[in-house]
């Protein structure tokens, strides 16, 4: 068996050549978007927004008709499965709108467990330790629409993860919880996917939860696929050669000004008594000329490190989100797509 023909084994979410307008065809929000998801992963579908994720969704759940491509969710073609396919997926969308607001908590986790044939009877220790995890047990009596907007969230959430359907979609999931919170719905997220074999695709605007939850990362932007790469690699590619340079000391405008003539400096910053110059040099040897410099004005380095790009800085560039090519498609992006063809 090649590798091709093992990862569409594993494949549990198969996206094909999918295509969304909407209106009379002039609004294309998907464009020829292709990917495949293996079952045990956790990936992010990332893009600014209006860039076609909510629509990609929307499509794999059956809610929105696309006007052309394949979609396939363990096994069950979503085309052919119509309502039958949300067996296999749940998801939790903006807004909450995929709970019954005239249910309490406690009776939405039971509907929508029972809706999966499951008796919740069965169920209620696990329902009870979900609520207490998301820290919703103190409510579970009242109904859904009095809620905050974030115990609302934390409600569907709760309803998605009670559902134990094989693909689960969360759009912005840890948006409207405390720190706490998110932090322990991450947990039970790997939870669900290391011991549940359970595939989660991811869309949200928090970096910080993408990095730490994604294996992968799917980029998207004018409806279409930028980026699709794991994580670690991702950033590896973005690393950029910039250097971060600690000094003891405070330095003067003479000297940041000799600084700057002599290399590429980034950014000025102060930390507590020393000075962090940023600077960005693609000849390594060129860290030996700044330490010359800097004793020349008689400043002692404290330390010289590498800057490691994290998700944000990778999302920036490959959208061309930082302002500097907000029409043309962005350079890395066209790079990238070239080393993948
Ligand atoms: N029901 C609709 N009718 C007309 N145009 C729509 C509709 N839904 C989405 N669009 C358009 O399709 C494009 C993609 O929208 P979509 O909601 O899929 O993007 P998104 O990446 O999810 O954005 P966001 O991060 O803002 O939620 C946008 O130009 C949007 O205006």
């Amino acid at each position: 068996m090649d590798t091709t023909e093992q990862r569409q084994k594993q494949a549990v979410l198969s996206v094909e050549g999918l295509r969304k307008t909407y209106g009379d065809g002039s609004v294309v929000a998907v464009d020829d978007v292709s990917f495949e998801v293996e079952r045990g992963s956790v990936v992010g579908l990332l893009g600014p927004n209006g860039a076609g994720k909510t629509s990609t969704i929307k499509s794999i759940l059956g809610v929105v008709l696309p006007d052309e491509g394949e979609i396939e969710v363990d096994g069950v073609n979503v085309d052919d499965a119509g309502g039958e396919i949300y067996e296999n997926v749940s998801a939790v969308l903006e807004g909450a709108r995929n709970v019954y607001w005239r249910l309490t908590v406690r009776e939405n986790l039971s509907f929508f467990s029972s809706l999966q044939g499951i008796d919740p009877r069965e169920r209620r220790e696990e329902h009870e330790e979900l609520m207490a995890l998301l820290n919703i047990d103190h409510k579970a009596d009242e109904v859904v629409k009095d809620l905050s907007r974030g115990m609302k969230q934390k409600t569907a959430l709760a309803c998605a993860l009670v559902r134990r359907t094989p693909v689960l979609f969360l759009d912005e999931p840890t948006l409207g919880l405390d720190v706490e919170a998110s932090h322990d719905l991450r947990r039970e997220l790997e939870r669900l996917v290391t011991r549940e074999n359970r595939t989660v695709v991811l869309s949200s605007h928090d970096m910080d939860v993408v990095q730490d939850l994604c294996d992968r990362v799917i980029i998207m932007d004018d409806g279409e696929i930028v980026t699709d790469e794991q994580v670690t690699e991702l950033v590896e590619l973005f690393r950029s050669q910039a250097y971060e340079v600690v000094v003891e000391d405070a330095v003067s405008t003479t000297a940041r000004r000799a600084l700057e003539r002599e290399f590429d400096v980034d950014e000025w910053r102060e930390r507590g008594d020393w000075t962090v110059c940023e600077v960005s040099m693609a000849d390594r040897e060129r860290v030996h000329d700044l330490m010359g410099t800097l004793e020349e004005f008689d400043l002692t380095p404290r330390s010289v490190s590498v800057v490691q790009p994290d998700l944000e800085d990778v999302f920036l560039e490959v959208t061309g989100d930082d302002g500097d090519d907000p029409e043309g498609e962005p350079e890395d992006a066209a790079l990238l797509a070239e080393g993948r063809a």
